[in-house]
Formats: C-alpha cells, structure tokens, sequence
C-alpha cells in the first residue's frame, strides 16, 4: 500500500480511493479456485502472492495459469500473438509464490483463501493470519457453503472479514458474490465490491446465509439430478444432455459435478447434511463417497496423479 495509513484508511469513502487501497493481494490455496483467483488479479494489474502447502503444488498452479493465459491471450492478442506472449510474462510477472502464508500476509491489502472446504482449517488458517496481518488488512473467503461470520469467528477482525466468492473456471465466469456479513463493516464491503469490479467481474451483494445465492439455487438442482439418476429415473448422460438442449445450460450437472470437483462436493454436502440432518436432499450418497474414497475427483484427478507422480509420493494402484 503505497499512500495509506492505518490512520486515515477507515476514513477513505470515495470507491476510487478504496479501489486504490487493493494493489497487493495474497491468495491462499493453489487449486482450481486459487489459481484463477490469482491469474485474474495478476491480470488485472494487481500484485500477487500465491500460497500452497508445497512448492511442487505451486509449481503445477503456475503452469495452470500460464496455460489459462495463453488461452486468454491467443483471444484477445489474435491479430498480435507476439502481444499476446507479452502480456503472459507481464502478468506472470506480476504472481510470485510461497509456502509460509503467516510471513507473505505481512506486506499484504487483502487475503483472499480458496483452502478445502473444511471450516475448521479455514478457521485455523485464518486464526495464524490474524496475529500476522497488518491492520488494514482485509481478510476474505472464497467458501461455497460455510457461514462467513463462523470462518471470520477465529480472528479479531470481525469488521474487515467478507466473502468473495468466485465461480469455476475464475477466468471466464463474470460472477462474483461479495459477502457481507453481520459484523462486516460497510467499508470493507465497498473495498471488496470495488476489488471485483477491478478485477473486470460483475459483483452481486449478498447476505450471510446458506450457499448464498448461487449455491442456495444450484446445489439442490445438482443433488435432485444426483437423486433422480439413483432412483433409476434417467441416465448420467441423458440428464446432463436433457439440461443442455431443454434449458440451455453450458454443462449438465453431472459434467458440472466432475468439473467442480467430487471432494470439494462431498465437503459441501456434509456439511450440510450435518447442519439437516433430516433433510433427505442432504443425506450422503454412497456413490459420492467411494468415488471420493477412491481418488476419483473429477477432471482434477489427472492432476493430482500427476502431482503424486512428479512428487514421487504414492503410485499405488488406489490412487490411480
Ligand atoms: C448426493 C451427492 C451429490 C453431490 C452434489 C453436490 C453438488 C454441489 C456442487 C456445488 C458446487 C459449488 C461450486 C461453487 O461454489 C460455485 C461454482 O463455481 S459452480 C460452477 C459454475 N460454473 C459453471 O457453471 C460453468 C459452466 N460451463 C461453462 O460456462 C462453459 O462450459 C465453460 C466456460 C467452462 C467452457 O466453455 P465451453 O464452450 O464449454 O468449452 P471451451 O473449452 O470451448 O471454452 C470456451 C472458451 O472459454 C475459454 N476457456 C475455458 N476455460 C478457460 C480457462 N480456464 N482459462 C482461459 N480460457 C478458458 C476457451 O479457451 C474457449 O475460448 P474460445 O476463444 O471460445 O475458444
Ligand atoms: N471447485 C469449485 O468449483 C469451487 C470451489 N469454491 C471453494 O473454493 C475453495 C477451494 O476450492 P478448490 O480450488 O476447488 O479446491 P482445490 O482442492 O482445487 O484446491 C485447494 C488448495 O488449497 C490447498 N490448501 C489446503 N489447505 C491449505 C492451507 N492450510 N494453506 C495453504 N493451502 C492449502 C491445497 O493444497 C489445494 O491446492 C473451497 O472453499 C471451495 O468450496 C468456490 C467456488 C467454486
């Protein structure tokens, strides 16, 4: 942050001016959702830090990115592809990497996690973040189902935590969601509101509640196609074809599953079903589970085994 203080920061009201406060953001989690994140705010001029567990996961993450790129840039550098190659490098430039979130967050505006779907690592995460942050440092979550104030509980500031939630894959969907929780001030809303339209996304303001707006909507449709196909009512393929052609949507939800991730649908599931237990919508699926007992995750899984692989980790024939 090159010209605010601590002081005068809670002061700022212009949105120029807090858009001008985000120029350096820390990601956290270098997955699907992470590294969109980070690749979109790199894009768009911002410095990035990346942060995952291991330097071999970051390395994948950033060959994911550069792909990604390339896939923007040979659009929108169709006449010039020797622009396009240049605009890759600067944004590449502009994403450095680590393994030590507690040490980045020091020099950081705003904290952006996309860790697993597990409250309790969030709330730790964000617990070790806190004590290191400075104190204008905005603190925010991508989580797809969990209460943004029950993640925010584990820091002392309640007033600069909100939600940002992106959607899959980060550097198409236009959508974000920007969370305002009870004890989120209306400061740190605008700063985040500002963020995504810096980013070039198109915001929508939502409360704290149960999968917010999209989720609240899509995952009941996800699980009542989940239950339709058990209860032997149509097959994988003519649902998904059945919501492509009938209603017009870009995947069917079984393509939409695989895409998004079986763990990261199983957390989002149990979650639920913990919190409902008498809903059956929510009531674990044995298919989901072994699916997820056996590795299988969806189109993330050749990148995982390719992870394993390069790290030399496990090639046992369950992870395959
Ligand atoms: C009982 C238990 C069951 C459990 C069920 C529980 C379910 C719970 C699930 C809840 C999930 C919640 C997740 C969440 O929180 C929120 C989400 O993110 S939901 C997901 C939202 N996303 C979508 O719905 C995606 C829908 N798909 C699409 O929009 C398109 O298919 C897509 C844009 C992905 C790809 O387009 P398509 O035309 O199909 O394919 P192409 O490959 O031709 O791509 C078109 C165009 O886009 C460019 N492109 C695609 N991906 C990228 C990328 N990652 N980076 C850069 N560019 C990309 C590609 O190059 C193409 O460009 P052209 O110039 O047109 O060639
Ligand atoms: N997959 C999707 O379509 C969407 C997911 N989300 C949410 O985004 C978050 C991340 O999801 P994905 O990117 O799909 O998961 P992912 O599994 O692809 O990536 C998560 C990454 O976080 C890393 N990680 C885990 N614990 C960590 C820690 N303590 N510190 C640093 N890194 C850590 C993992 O190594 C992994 O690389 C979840 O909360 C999910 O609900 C939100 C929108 C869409």
């Amino acid at each position: 942050m090159a010209f605010i203080t601590r002081q005068n920061i809670r002061s700022l009201s212009s949105s120029a001016a807090l858009r001008a406060a985000i120029k350096h953001v820390t990601v956290i989690g270098g997955g699907l959702m992470g590294a969109g994140i980070a690749q979109v705010a790199a894009s768009t001029g911002h410095s990035v830090v990346l942060v995952d567990t291991s330097e071999d996961i970051l390395k994948k993450s950033t060959k994911g990115i550069e792909a990604s790129l390339k896939r923007v840039a040979k659009k929108k550098f169709a006449e010039k592809p020797e622009d396009g190659e240049a605009f890759v490098q600067k944004v590449l430039k502009n994403i450095s990497t680590s393994t030590d979130a507690v040490s980045v967050v020091q020099g950081t505006d705003l904290v952006v996690e996309a860790i697993v779907e597990n409250l309790k690592v969030k709330q730790d995460l964000f617990g070790a973040l806190d004590k290191a942050a400075p104190e204008h440092t905005i603190f925010a979550s991508n989580t797809s189902s969990l209460p943004i104030a029950d993640i925010a509980s584990s820091t002392a500031r309640l007033d600069r935590f909100g939600g940002l939630h992106f959607f899959n894959p980060v550097p198409m969907m236009k959508l974000v969601e920007v969370i305002k929780a009870p004890a989120t001030s209306q400061q740190t809303f605008d700063a985040l509101l500002e963020f995504s339209k810096a980013l070039g996304k198109h915001p929508v303001s939502c409360k704290d509640t149960p999968g917010f707006i999209v989720n609240r909507l899509l995952v009941p449709y996800m699980l009542e196609a989940v239950r339709l196909h058990e209860r032997g009512h149509g097959s994988k393929e003519d649902i998904d074809v059945a919501m492509k052609l009938g209603a017009g949507y870009p995947m069917g939800p079984f393509e939409l599953l695989d895409y998004v991730g079986l763990d990261t649908s199983k957390f989002i599931i149990d979650g639920w079903h913990e919190k409902d237990p008498d809903n059956p919508l929510f009531a674990p699926s044995p298919l989901l589970n072994k699916l997820v007992a056996e590795g299988k995750l969806g189109k993330k899984t050749a990148w995982v085994r390719n992870l394993l692989q390069t790290q030399n980790v496990n090639n046992s024939p369950e992870n395959t």
